[in-house]
């Protein structure tokens, strides 16, 4: 009888094996098959794993990197030294670096359809953020967008009034005695923090204004967000891991978060009025588009906090940045100066603002080698093909199965020296002014395709005219420490580690 049983069991296991390898056979026969079809060739460039099951030195060499701030460089260093497209396995899961603009496009805008975000970003920020357009994947991503669209647009027309209310904040924060040392990046984040509740809540934090004047639950909105935006990152870096942390001191932060969005969300539900009309009363245009189509707070909630996340941190990094260049550079600084003296001391206006040449190439330069967002990673979600990396000289298509994950460096990408010549390394605002400069895929601050993000135009309009005021209120900025070098400072976006410190004389 016992024999019996374990003849069964014998013949089970065999026929399940026999199923696996049969399942694995026809998977590589359509896999040859689909890549024969487009002429695809092996990957060149494998990357040389020590541990080539788990890929583990690849792993610890990212996290000490991360933590000793050379990330960026690293991973530039292994595409120079591998190839601009290489593949590896990292936890059994294949993976694909590439920094050739051709490929980026097509995960990106040609193919994007055959891509999806992956589950280390969609996991791990829907505890912060919930389900919205940062979180979600087509079809609901699609419904974000056009949700969100109108708003944008409206946008588009910026609220120089709003920015100028809160640089007036900002400038009593700012010593202008021309001694005093000041982190301007710690002040453009409250900057930024402040006029994005104000232009996605319809009411700012003030976190600028002096304490006696803050609003208690808003200051506490802003501290737990912080909180609670630092547990997001850390959980990305160690995706699938980092679900497994303690979630007691993030939960109360999302809980303080939600309280806070939450009164606002309300309110626009309960109004259901015109976008327009919400703006003459102070509301936000944002919220307002949202309850149009949907009364469900928690996913007017998420869109958001999903704004908030994706606009904030970056603007402020990207005004911080330029700081950190002009406190440098004297050459730039006096070409800026020239430009902001046409308006002879008066307010620009939107249109003076946007027209402002070389503060534009400034901040496109900016972009360029301060990379806000420099990593970006997407899933195949079906097998799909890439047009470069293939075959010895890497010209060739190259076949990617479902679940791969694709890895860009638009840090890297932004120092190409075969698009951007020789100089590439160096910080040139006037490159901007070479009309036979097209990058196209391969300058990428803002990304591109389906999801390229609806927030530039309200980021590069802010950014400018906040530049442009500062240099009218202060006559010279100076670099505490002239020697000191933009390092990164990598989390869900990227910063200057040093921050910004500079010495102010006002005008
Ligand atoms: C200098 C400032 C900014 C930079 C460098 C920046 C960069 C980016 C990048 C690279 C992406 C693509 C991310 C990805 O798909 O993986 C993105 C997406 C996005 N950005 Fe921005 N952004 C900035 C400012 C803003 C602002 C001010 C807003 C809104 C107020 C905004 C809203 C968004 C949204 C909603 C997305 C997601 C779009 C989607 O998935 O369809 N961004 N941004």
């Amino acid at each position: 009888m016992a024999g019996a049983t374990l003849f069964t069991l014998l013949i089970v296991l065999v026929v399940y094996l026999l199923s696996i390898i049969y399942k694995e056979h026809t998977i590589r026969l359509a896999h040859g098959k689909l890549a024969a079809q487009h002429g695809c060739q092996p990957i060149a460039s494998k990357y040389p794993l020590k541990d080539r099951i788990f890929g583990l030195d690849f792993v610890i060499e990212n996290l000490k990197c991360s933590s000793s701030h050379c990330y960026l460089i690293n991973s530039l260093r292994r595409f120079q030294e591998v190839g601009g497209t290489y593949t590896l396995r990292i936890f059994g899961h294949p993976m694909i670096q590439s920094i050739e603009p051709e490929n980026v496009k097509a995960v990106f805008a040609t193919k994007e359809k055959d891509w999806r975000l992956g589950e280390y970003r969609t996991v791990s920020f829907r505890d912060l953020l919930g389900v919205g357009i940062f979180t979600l994947d087509r079809p609901g991503w699609q419904e974000s967008r056009a949700w969100l669209r109108p708003a944008f647009e409206k946008k588009r027309t910026a609220d120089v009034e709003l920015y100028e209310r809160h640089i007036g904040h900002l400038f009593q924060q700012l010593p202008h005695d021309g001694k005093t040392v000041v982190d301007l990046q710690d002040l453009f984040l409250k900057y930024t923090m402040d006029s994005s509740t104000e232009i996605l809540f319809g009411k700012s934090v003030d976190s600028l204004l002096p304490e006696s004047k803050e609003d208690v639950i808003a200051s506490g909105f802003a501290a737990a967000y912080e909180s609670a935006k630092w547990d997001v990152f850390k959980n990305v870096q160690l995706y699938p891991f980092g679900q497994f942390r303690s979630k007691k001191a993030f939960n109360a932060n999302v809980a303080i978060v939600n309280q806070f969005v939450d009164r606002y969300v309300k309110m626009a539900i309960d109004y259901q009025g015109s976008s327009e009309e919400a703006d003459q009363e102070g509301g936000s245009v944002f919220m307002m588009e949202l309850a149009k189509n949907t009364t469900d707070l928690k996913r007017i909630r998420s869109e958001l906090l999903s704004l908030l996340l994706a606009g904030r941190d970056t603007t402020a990094a990207l005004i911080s940045n330029t700081f950190f260049v002009l406190a440098r550079r004297p050459d730039i600084l006096a070409k800026c100066y020239a430009e902001v003296a046409t308006f002879n001391g008066g307010l620009p206006t939107l249109e003076q603002t946007k027209n402002s040449k070389y503060i534009s190439w400034l901040l496109k330069e900016s972009l360029r080698v301060h990379t806000i967002v420099p990593v970006n990673t997407r899933t195949a979600a079906k097998d799909t093909i890439l047009p470069v990396g293939g075959g010895p000289d890497g010209k060739s298509p190259i076949f990617v199965a479902e679940g791969t994950q694709f890895v860009s460096s638009i840090y890297a990408i932004h120092r190409r020296k075969d698009i951007y010549g020789d100089d590439a390394d160096d910080f040139k605002p006037e490159r901007w002014a070479d009309d036979t400069l097209r990058p196209k895929w391969g300058y990428l601050p803002f990304l591109g395709g389906g999801r390229i993000c609806p927030g530039q135009g309200l980021a590069m309009t802010e950014a400018a005219y906040t530049i442009i005021r500062l240099l009218q209120l202060f006559k010279d900025i100076k670099a505490e420490d002239p020697t000191l070098e933009w390092q990164e400072d990598l989390a869900i976006t990227c910063c200057n580690l040093h921050g910004c410190r500079v010495i102010l004389t006002s005008a």
